[in-house]
């Protein structure tokens, strides 16, 4: 859904001048004395019902604490999260309805699966963290629905993680996911570890199961030309800083800072056979 469309519709999830800091040692630009490091400075964004946000940036510009700070993973020095309006803070503080509201997937498949797991323990594991998730009939059902979800043939269930290709993996990974029926899937750098034409497959399936269960994604990506294929509005993130953000078609077909015209212009040198 376009934001336009959306417009009408409350906000899913409000970020609202979230700041998080990190204290190191060491000095880069945005350090700001006794070794505090500010990686997300002011960060605003909204996620409607049903909408698909690309938050796009170099490495290091702070989009992956903005993730964990949706999903209450760090803690903002200031700022708030808002998820249907009510502010969320970290984990713990989090409802049971507020911590399945929102669920991330990461960028290594492999990493984030317990290799030595079968699918069917870790989606297990899944509605045993969030019993309220769980389904009231036949497990084994439920399983193999969500599986056919994702793609995936029932027979997986009994396969372990490392068992199976990195494609596999994520798609059990988005699976895991969906076992809690969540309304806002943040994903990480999602389709980076995987090969071109899998990238494509698992993009495909965010799309369908945005139509088919209803969900909304912040979708994070140092890679413009993915954000592209998948994301109703774009914000562009720069030490710590979104510094354009609008409809995909905009910010894509007439950016107006020049350092989302350095990333388009480097992507597109990365794939001049689409220039
Ligand atoms: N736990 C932490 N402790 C100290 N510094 C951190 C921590 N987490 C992130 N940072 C720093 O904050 C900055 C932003 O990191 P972040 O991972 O959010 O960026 P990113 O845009 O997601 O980059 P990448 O795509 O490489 O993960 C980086 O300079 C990083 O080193």
């Amino acid at each position: 859904m376009l934001k336009e469309a959306a417009d009408a519709q409350e906000d899913l999830l409000e970020v609202r001048d979230l700041r998080v800091s990190f204290g190191r040692r060491g000095t880069w630009l945005r350090s700001r004395g006794s070794g505090e490091f500010v990686a997300v400075d002011g960060v605003s964004l909204t996620v409607a019902p049903d909408e698909i946000v690309g938050l796009v940036g170099e490495s290091g510009s702070g989009k992956t604490t903005v993730a964990r700070a949706v999903v209450g993973l760090v803690r903002p020095d200031s700022g708030a999260v808002l998820l249907d309006g009510a502010p969320v803070g970290p984990v713990g503080r989090r409802t049971t309805a507020q911590q399945r509201a929102a669920q991330m997937v990461f960028q290594d498949p492999r990493s984030s699966l317990s290799p030595r797991m079968t699918v069917a323990a870790i989606i297990d594991e899944a509605w045993r963290t969030h019993p309220s998730s769980a389904p009231d009939g036949d497990r084994t059902d439920a399983l193999h629905r969500l599986l056919d979800d994702v793609g995936l043939d029932a027979g997986v269930a009994r396969h372990r993680a490392d068992e199976l290709s990195g494609g596999q993996c994520q798609r059990v990974s988005i699976a895991r996911a969906l076992a809690v029926r969540p309304r806002l899937l943040v994903c990480d750098e999602a389709v980076s570890a995987l090969d071109v034409s899998v990238q494509a497959q698992i993009l495909r399936l965010l799309v369908d199961l945005r139509e088919r269960h209803h969900l909304a994604m912040l979708f994070i990506s140092h890679d413009l030309g993915v954000v592209h294929q998948i994301a109703d509005r774009i914000a562009v993130m720069r030490r710590g800083v979104v510094v354009e953000e609008g409809p995909a078609t905009d910010v894509l077909g007439s950016p107006q800072h020049e350092y989302t015209r350095s990333l388009l212009d480097a992507a597109l040198e990365l794939s001049p056979a689409e220039s």
